[in-house]
């Protein structure tokens, strides 16, 4: 290794034992002194050295400075039988000429491990408790594991008991002290995804690898962080696991009486929270499905009409120009066909799959909502409105933006329902079904205007039934309306008049969002604001996942059972830094020889690693017979070509 520096025996220093390592014995002058290699390594690797006496110095030595005192500022056989030089102050009358050309000197950043700084994180302190999530019922497969059951569609709940539980833990952690065992699955998917396998796939995800910090670790100093600094927030990396688990739930198809395969699409779920159906909205009774697509491999949700007969064909055409509309406040329609495979003739809808979706309906009038509202009930009078006014408002925005594209495409949504509005995140809103009725109620010359005009009011009398909190608010609109202006801004009523008012000549969108006005902005702030935290979070990750791919070509490199006895690739040259930097980064010692878990270390060296910074760090071999300095630049050069002579022997 060229440019990893040897510190060199002082002349007259007489080796105890040969140097065993092939990176000592390729300096003829290996500084085998053991105190010093110890010392320069770690203070924490210092212990599990064995005690060593310091040979005999000639009076000359007397003369010059200590290379411990030069490089660590102490040296631990002073007054123990060192003969070099430990007062600074007096100047050596003659200078070292190795440290006169060592790079490294007193000021050089020196390691030190957990226990003595009492800044860094230690590993201990993400020792969290094993998270059980409330809706485990305590499914217990035969190993004893508990398995959990997600908050499912309540009919297939009862499936899911029993089911095996999938071999984790192989990819799972970073588990430091065994405390973490994270239940991954194992990464095979085949069968995963695909109904006939007999069972639904369930697997007890932890969804609270790391709690948040207490409040009595809150008031960090400046320069420390807690080990939740390093991650995403608990409460996104909750929800995109539960929405990645939802993805990929299924059930027997012959179970449910499901077809296996439907046009291109298969492993049928059904998504109904009920088994009643009810033909209010469309007329004809509806059922919700996800599935796969067995051509590009991407998840859906299939709508299904129940006995309905396309007699026009035309109708199809309409599903043409929905297709063409993409708005993030609207559910993409993919296609529409009918189907005799549920043994009827259904019309079938294929619209984007948002997982963990609820409708308006259910988060606002649905039996959560209402056990809310229960609570308030006992309230103060000066409760807040069960619904936020800014919670309106954004609603609103979102509806009109939507209505806005639609109307402009030259279409009318026709169906703006509470049941038909998806909530795909904090106070995300979607309309779904669109196209539908246009299919249902096919008219090839509709009134448009008239349609549009009706999508006004229904936008209205959505709003007010929200506001009010009541499906009936529009039976008794004078009532409905002295609610609001009590409970509300002018501003809101004012809005709900306007779109419930009758059309003189017509009203448009774009009165709508010129009333809107200030709200806007109020909303694109909210917005970006989210879409900071999101970022940083995001910034996080992308850390972590840097991290992650070092650490594997780590694996890949250490230690490599196939090239055990090959000199290229055993204990020499770069390869052996390599392992050195595993043991300086990973095997610290303490003062008791005890292992050093600092979390912090870690990543400090990991991530200056992957920067290749020219700071310069001790790595002392395992015998504490040598010791070489290297910068982080050369450690990074190592591994890199290591890696590559690696893929090439692919
Ligand atoms: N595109 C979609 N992506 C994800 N989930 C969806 C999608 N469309 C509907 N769902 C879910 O399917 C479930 C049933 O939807 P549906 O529209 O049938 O509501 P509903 O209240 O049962 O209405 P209805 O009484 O008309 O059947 C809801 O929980 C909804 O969140």
């Amino acid at each position: 290794m060229a440019s990893a520096i040897p510190i060199m025996a002082p002349p007259g220093t007489a080796a105890e034992g040969s140097p065993s390592t092939p990176a000592a014995a390729t300096s003829t002058n290996a500084w085998t002194a053991k105190a010093t290699a110890a010392a320069a390594a770690s203070p924490a690797a210092s212990k599990a050295s064995q005690p060593a006496k310091p040979v005999s110095l000639t009076n000359s030595n007397k003369n010059r400075t200590c290379r411990n005192i030069v490089i660590h500022g102490f040296c631990k056989y002073e007054g123990k039988g060192c003969e070099f030089n430990h007062d600074v102050n007096k100047p050596a009358a003659v200078a070292s000429p190795e440290i006169s050309k060592a790079k490294l000197h007193v000021n050089s950043p020196i390691f030190k491990p957990a226990n003595i700084s009492s800044g860094s994180v230690k590993a201990e302190s993400i020792n969290a408790p094993e998270f059980v999530p409330k809706s485990s019922q305590g499914i217990v497969d035969q190993q004893g594991v508990q398995s959990f059951a997600p908050p499912m569609q309540n009919s297939l709940a009862g499936s899911m008991s029993g089911l095996p539980t999938a071999p984790y833990a192989q990819f799972s952690d970073m588990s430091l002290q065994g405390s973490m065992s994270t239940p991954y699955f194992d990464g095979s998917a085949s069968g995963y995804y695909y109904q006939g396998s007999g069972a639904m796939m369930h697997q007890p995800l932890q969804y609270h690898l790391y709690n948040t910090p207490l409040p009595h670790v809150s008031n960090l100093l400046p320069h420390q962080r807690t080990i939740h600094g390093f991650f995403i927030a608990d409460s996104l990396r909750e929800e995109l696991h539960r929405k990645n688990e939802v993805i990929l739930q299924t059930v027997n198809a012959q179970e449910y009486g499901l077809p296996e395969e439907l046009h291109e699409y298969h492993s049928l779920y059904p998504l109904d929270q009920t088994q009643e159906k009810s033909t209010e909205v469309f007329g004809y009774q509806s059922s919700v499905y996800k599935c796969m697509c067995s051509v590009d491999g991407r998840t859906y949700a299939l709508r299904r009409i129940e006995g309905f007969r396309l007699t026009n064909e035309l109708a199809m055409q309409m599903i043409e120009s929905w297709r063409r509309i993409r708005h993030a406040n609207i559910v993409s329609i993919r296609e529409a066909f009918t189907s005799k495979a549920f043994g009827d003739h259904s019309l079938i809808f294929v619209y984007d799959y948002h997982p963990c979706s609820k409708t308006l309906y259910d988060v606002h009038f649905g039996p959560q909502a209402q056990l809310a509202s229960q609570v308030l009930v006992g309230a103060p009078k000066t409760t807040e409105p069960v619904i936020h006014e800014r919670i309106l408002w954004s609603y609103l925005i979102q509806l009109t933006s939507a209505l806005k594209k639609i109307h402009s495409a030259g279409l009318a949504a026709r169906l703006i329902d509470p049941t038909k509005i998806l909530v795909t995140g904090k106070n995300r809103i979607r309309m779904n079904c669109c196209g539908i009725m246009d299919m249902l109620t096919f008219d090839a010359a509709p009134n448009l205007a008239h349609l549009q005009q009706d999508d006004i009011l229904n936008l209205g009398q959505l709003l007010m039934t929200l506001a009010c909190k009541s499906l009936t608010a529009t039976h008794n609109i004078t009532k409905s309306i002295d609610y609001i202006s009590r409970h509300y801004s002018s501003d809101l009523k004012n809005m709900i008049l306007f779109l419930m008012s009758q059309p003189v000549p017509m009203k448009t969108v774009d009165q709508i969002i010129t009333m809107l006005g200030p709200r806007v902005l109020q909303e694109i702030n909210d917005v970006q604001d989210a879409n900071d935290v999101l970022e940083s979070d995001l910034s996080r990750e992308l850390e972590n996942g840097r991290l992650v791919r070092l650490m594997m070509k780590f694996g890949f490199i250490n230690e490599r059972p196939e090239f055990d006895m090959d000199p290229a690739w055993s204990e020499t040259g770069d390869r052996y830094i390599i392992k050195l930097f595993r043991d300086y980064v990973f095997h610290q010692v303490d003062e008791a020889g005890l292992p050093v878990l600092d979390v912090a270390h870690v990543l400090t060296c990991l991530n200056k690693l992957d920067a290749g910074v020219e700071e310069k760090i001790v790595l002392m071999s395992r015998d504490e017979l040598s010791c070489l300095i290297v910068s982080y630049r050369e450690i990074k050069a190592c591994i890199e070509s290591a890696f590559r002579d690696l893929s090439k022997s692919k």
